[in-house]
């Protein structure tokens, strides 16, 4: 029996998902997951990706760490990406979508440049992460949010929070 969802925040880098899933986790009592720094922490990289400018996830590795964890349930995962995760794993996925010329300001801010900067937008625009969603989970799972503006920020906490509550009512938790 899990002692709560588990939820998957994912998006383009820089649309908001770590913001997003810290906010909730101090909102809900769920415990947030991020990927990226689970896999440093531990050091589950194998070597570099000198044309993305990033390392490369040993995702055996990573999904080996998370299986207890996503056993246990209440968990709020963020990452850019939704298909190496084995579909199970999952009671909800939010797909975090941000206007291009906000998310290049974001982007910029965060020191992306050339080719990195460029190919994380062209990424949003053609909705990669989107798509990635609809093709590794049931349609019903998977749910669209814009993250343009603070108040878009505040309005997908509460959507999640009413969604959590509802979950643990069906689920008798
Ligand atoms: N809905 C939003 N409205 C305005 N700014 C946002 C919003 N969501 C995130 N930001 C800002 O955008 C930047 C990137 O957010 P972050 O949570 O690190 O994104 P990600 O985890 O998707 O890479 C941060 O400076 C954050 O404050």
């Amino acid at each position: 029996m899990k002692s709560g969802p588990n939820i998957l925040i994912t998006g383009t880098p820089g649309v908001g998902k770590s913001t997003l899933a810290q906010q909730l986790a101090e909102r809900s009592g769920l415990e947030w997951i991020n990927v990226g720094d689970l896999a440093k922490n531990n050091n589950f990289f194998d070597g570099y990706d000198e044309e993305r400018g990033c390392p490369i996830l040993n995702e055996d590795k990573v999904l080996d760490e998370m299986e207890d964890m996503m056993e246990e349930g209440g968990k709020i995962v963020d990452y850019h990406g939704s298909e190496f995760f084995p579909e199970r794993f999952f009671d909800i996925v939010f797909v975090l979508r941000t206007d291009n010329t906000l998310l290049y300001d974001r982007l910029a801010a965060r020191g992306y440049q050339g080719k990195k900067l460029e190919e994380n937008v062209e990424c949003e625009i053609m909705a990669v992460l989107l798509d990635e969603a609809k093709d590794s989970y049931a349609e019903h799972v998977v749910h669209e949010l814009f993250s343009n503006t603070p108040e878009d920020m505040e309005s997908n906490l509460e959507k999640i929070l009413l969604w959590i509550e509802a979950w643990k009512k069906e689920n008798g938790v």
